[in-house]
């Protein structure tokens, strides 16, 4: 397994499968690759299957033992089942999805070996939920979540962003997980970063208190040292209890652990390897894709990988997140 110059070994990555999608979430910061509207046909820059599969066998030889697929909405391929038939067995494969095409195909995607999905969902009311997406696709992806539950991609994860425009329907959001045992809750921490709107923000600190109240049981996840809180239900520690809903934080820029311990590096759809989810100046080219290309800008992206909070940002006497000043230029 490769190890950076922090210690973080790399067990997982995460691949883009395209930029395209069918949202436009107000939000988005595309995995950092920019605007995700534009044409939704099937685009000559993406990794082809092949590629994609070949590029996993390769990181296989590294120890990585983890794939997430994303994008852009990773759907959108019509090749992602033959792409997860292929992936090499040793690894989970999950997926991060809009739910849109879940419904019909939920099925296919695990008996082609998923293991697992995250749907984004960030309002549990279809005007509200139209707001934040540009879309009107509110009943297809309930239907969707629905048909991943059925289809045993468990646990299903709901992602839901936390900022100005959902902050209200947080409460609603964990009673939904905490009655519905098929599913799961991520908050995830707005990052302004590549999308702007700092002012959407909201102290995720008080989400974290106020889930401390009311929960019986916190874990802290290995990954980006992650606090998972247990809501609802009863208790699972005493007889009979069934350990209520499940929900997680991800919050990139308030936890000063998260990326201490961040595992993972990244793919874009166009076959560029990046050491960081919010850099988009650490892209290395894996060339035409052939093992020896991939061996060796695998080896470059984990050695020059570097923590994004506390690291490579730092912040000012203002508490502003600057460029630490010797990666600028570097
Ligand atoms: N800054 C940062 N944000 C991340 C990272 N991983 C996940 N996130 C945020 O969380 C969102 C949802 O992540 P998902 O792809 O659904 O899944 P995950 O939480 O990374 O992984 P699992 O919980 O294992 O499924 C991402 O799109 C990011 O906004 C990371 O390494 N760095
Ligand atoms: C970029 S999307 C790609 C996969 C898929 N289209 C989806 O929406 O699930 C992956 C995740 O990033 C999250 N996300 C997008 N922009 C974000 C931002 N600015 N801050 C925090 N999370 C964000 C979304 O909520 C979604 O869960
Ligand atoms: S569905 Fe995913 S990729 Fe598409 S706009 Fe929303 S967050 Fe971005
Ligand atoms: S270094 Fe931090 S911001 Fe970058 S990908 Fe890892 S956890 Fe995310």
């Amino acid at each position: 397994m490769l190890e950076d110059d922090f210690g973080r070994e790399v067990t997982g990555v995460r691949v883009s499968l395209t930029d395209r999608c069918n949202f436009d979430c107000v939000y988005c910061h595309n995995e950092g690759l920019g605007d995700t509207r534009g044409p939704m046909d099937p685009d000559d820059d993406e990794m082809s299957a092949d590629d994609v599969v070949r590029f996993l066998e390769v990181v296989e030889e590294f120890g990585v033992e983890k794939v997430k697929f994303t994008g852009g909405e990773p759907m959108l391929r019509q090749d992602l089942e033959e792409i997860l038939e292929r992936a090499p067995d040793s690894m989970e494969t999950s997926l991060t999805t809009n739910g849109t095409f879940l419904p019909g195909r939920a099925e296919d995607l695990k008996e082609a070996g998923l293991s697992r999905v995250n749907v984004s969902q960030d309002a549990l009311d279809p005007q509200e939920f139209a707001e934040i997406t540009q879309s009107g696709a509110y009943d297809k992806v309930m239907e969707g979540v629905q048909a991943a539950v059925d289809a045993g991609l468990s646990p299903v994860k709901l992602n839901m962003v936390v900022f100005e425009h959902t902050a209200g329907y947080v409460d609603e959001m964990v009673d939904h997980v905490a009655e519905n045992p098929g599913l799961q809750l991520q908050l995830i921490e707005y990052m302004p970063e590549l999308t702007g709107h700092p002012e959407w923000n909201i102290d995720i600190q008080r989400v974290h208190d106020w889930l401390a109240e009311i929960s019986h049981r916190v874990e802290h996840r290995e990954m980006h040292d992650r606090k998972r809180y247990w809501v609802g239900g009863t208790d699972p520690d005493a007889d009979g209890g069934d350990g209520g809903g499940m929900v997680e934080i991800v919050d990139p820029v308030e936890n000063e652990e998260f990326c201490a311990n961040c595992h993972r590096v990244r793919v874009t759809h166009e076959g560029y390897l990046k050491g960081c989810l919010n850099r988009n100046d650490d892209l290395r080219t894996m060339g035409e894709m052939t093992r020896e290309e991939i061996r060796e800008t695998y080896r470059e992206t984990v050695e020059n990988r570097v923590p994004y909070y506390g690291e490579y940002l730092v912040q000012d006497d203002d508490d502003q997140w600057v460029v630490n000043e010797k990666y600028i230029g570097a």
